[in-house]
Order: C-alpha cells, then sequence, then structure tokens
C-alpha cells in the first residue's frame, strides 16, 4: 500500500472514478484520498466510506502529496487561484486530468517550478479497466514512476508527447462512450431479430469484450481476427459489407478527429 496522500480536486464522474479504482486496486486506503467539492453533501456517502472530504481547496490540497485536478476545463482558472497559497512546488507533484489544459497553463498559474503530470484516463478506471495516458514537459523520471506505478494499478497506461494528449482524450476518453453506442446499437440490432433487450444486450457487451480481448492477449490485427470471421459468401462479410456501405468505420474515424478538435478548444471556451 502506497504511503503518499492523494488530494482530488472536482469529484464528479471522473474524479470519483478513480478514487473508487485506487482503493479497489488496494494501493490506497480511502483515508488517503481527500475529495472536494463545491457541493459537499454529495459527498456524503464517500465521507461514510473513509474518505476526507472538502469543500475548501486551498485547506484539502495542504497536506497532500500528489494533487489531481479534476474540474471541467472552464472551472480550472477560479479553482487554480483559490489553491496557489497553499501549493508547495518543491514538495507535491501535480497532476491533472483536465482535457485541453495544458503543463504550462498550470504553471502559469501556479509556480514555474511545480512539477506537472497531465493525464488521460477513461472513465473505467473506477474498475481497474482504464486506459491512462500520461505527458510532462518538466517531472523528474522519479515523479513520471510515482504516476505510471499509480495508473498501472488502475488499467494500462502509456506515456506520450504532450502534443497528442488531446488526441488521447479522443480515443481513450471520449472512446468509452464511443465504444459503449457501439454496444448498445449491437444491441438494438439484436432485439431486431429476437432477443429480449436484457439478453441481447449482455450478449453484444460479452461479445466486444471478446473482441477487444482476441487483440489484447493475442497481440492481434483486427483484419487478421476479422478474416477468421467471415466465411466465403457468408453473413459475416454481407452484415459487415453492409455496414461500411453505410459508413460505419468513416463515422468512428470523424468522431474521433471532431472529438479530439473539440478537446484542444476546451480550456478557451468559458
Ligand atoms: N468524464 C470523463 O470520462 C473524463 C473527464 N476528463 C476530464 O475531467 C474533468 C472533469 O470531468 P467530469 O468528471 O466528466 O465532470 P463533472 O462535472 O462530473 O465533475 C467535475 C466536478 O468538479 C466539481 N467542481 C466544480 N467546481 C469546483 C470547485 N471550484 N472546487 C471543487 N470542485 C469543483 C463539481 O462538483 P460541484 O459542482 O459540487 O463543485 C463536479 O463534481 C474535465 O476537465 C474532463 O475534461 C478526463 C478524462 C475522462
Ligand atoms: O466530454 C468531455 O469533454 C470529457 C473529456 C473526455 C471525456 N469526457
Amino acid at each position: 500500500m502506497n504511503s503518499n496522500k492523494i488530494t482530488i480536486i472536482g469529484s464528479g464522474n471522473i474524479g470519483l472514478s478513480l478514487a473508487k479504482g485506487l482503493v479497489k486496486s488496494g494501493l490506497y486506503p480511502a483515508s488517503a484520498i481527500t475529495l472536494t467539492r463545491r457541493n459537499i453533501n454529495s459527498l456524503a456517502e464517500y465521507a461514510a466510506q473513509g474518505f476526507q472530504t472538502f469543500d475548501n481547496n486551498a485547506q484539502a490540497v495542504k497536506n497532500a502529496d500528489i494533487i489531481v485536478l479534476a474540474v471541467l476545463p472552464q472551472q480550472v482558472n477560479k479553482v487554480l487561484d483559490e489553491i496557489k497559497p497553499s501549493i508547495n512546488p518543491e514538495k507535491q507533484l501535480f497532476t491533472s486530468v483536465v482535457s485541453g489544459v495544458t503543463c504550462n497553463n498550470i504553471k502559469a498559474k501556479l509556480y514555474d517550478s511545480l512539477q506537472v503530470v497531465r493525464v488521460m484516463p477513461n472513465t473505467s478506471i473506477a474498475i481497474q479497466q482504464s486506459m491512462t495516458c500520461f505527458a510532462t514537459d518538466n517531472a523528474s523520471a522519479e515523479s513520471l514512476k510515482l504516476v505510471k506505478d499509480i495508473f498501472d494499478t488502475v488499467g494500462m497506461t502509456i506515456q506520450i508527447e504532450e502534443g497528442l494528449m488531446t488526441s488521447a482524450t479522443a480515443l481513450c476518453a471520449c472512446g468509452i462512450a464511443f465504444f459503449l453506442r457501439s454496444i448498445r446499437a449491437a444491441s438494438q440490432g439484436g432485439v431486431e431479430v429476437g432477443f429480449h433487450a436484457h439478453d441481447a444486450l449482455m450478449m453484444a457487451a460479452q461479445t466486444a469484450k471478446g473482441a477487444a480481448d482476441l487483440l489484447l492477449q493475442l497481440a492481434s490485427h483486427p483484419e487478421h481476427e476479422i478474416d477468421k470471421v467471415t466465411s466465403p459468401k457468408g453473413c459475416t462479410i454481407a452484415g459487415l459489407n453492409e455496414m461500411e456501405h453505410n459508413g460505419f468505420s468513416s463515422a468512428m474515424i470523424k468522431g474521433i478527429k471532431t472529438s479530439a478538435k473539440i478537446a484542444g478548444e476546451l480550456y478557451t471556451k468559458e
């Protein structure tokens, strides 16, 4: 178990998913994690589980070894102004999951000497299945190892160039929604061909999980695995080609490009 203390500023969807994942992984006890939000009543159930909860960000960061910024991009500036007097740039490691906010944006508001690591997890971090990308322009190898070790316990990690963080947001963080919608669509197709909705959803989800695991466990290429499914003159190629004629791959590619573009513009939007 880790001995350092984490403060998550902005305990909404991703902040709470992270907190749950870290406790589930066994790396941190709930008591080592501080959660903040303005509406602190919404955190009552987490306080009951042993998390520290605050509605005062400045107070909440004082004893933290690691700070995780998890508010919306348009909420960042106000929060950074609030916590600046309580930050110790020589002792604390600052991480941010906020889309579109660069390490330099954060240092410009806080301290140049502060070590900042941008981290892009997704909501499956709550069940230790996140694909988490991280990047920095000034953190030490030791700090990066600390971040990697933490996020490795709640899924897979990859260090990337900071310039690719908005692309990572689209592919991996927004990606959860894209794949969920694909599964939902598959289940709706399943209902049309005869299954009850509940069964169809479970069948589609397990099929998607199996497809993903074929790639992850066998290090295989999708088209190689697709070739094994598509019997000549068969029903798979007929269905797949019908989907492609209707823009299946194109829709996913265009959606990811749009999300990446918007992710890069979020900080400037108030
Ligand atoms: N959702 C996702 O899958 C992912 C999101 N992200 C990024 O994470 C960030 C948060 O997204 P998400 O969790 O979806 O958003 P949410 O709106 O669910 O969470 C933001 C939280 O911040 C709290 N908050 C707002 N202002 C303050 C403040 N001044 N002090 C303390 N807490 C505050 C809000 O609670 P209250 O109003 O009570 O203060 C809210 O719970 C975004 O920047 C997003 O880009 C990154 C990866 C994945
Ligand atoms: O939709 C958003 O802007 C955030 C960032 C990635 C996932 N959710």
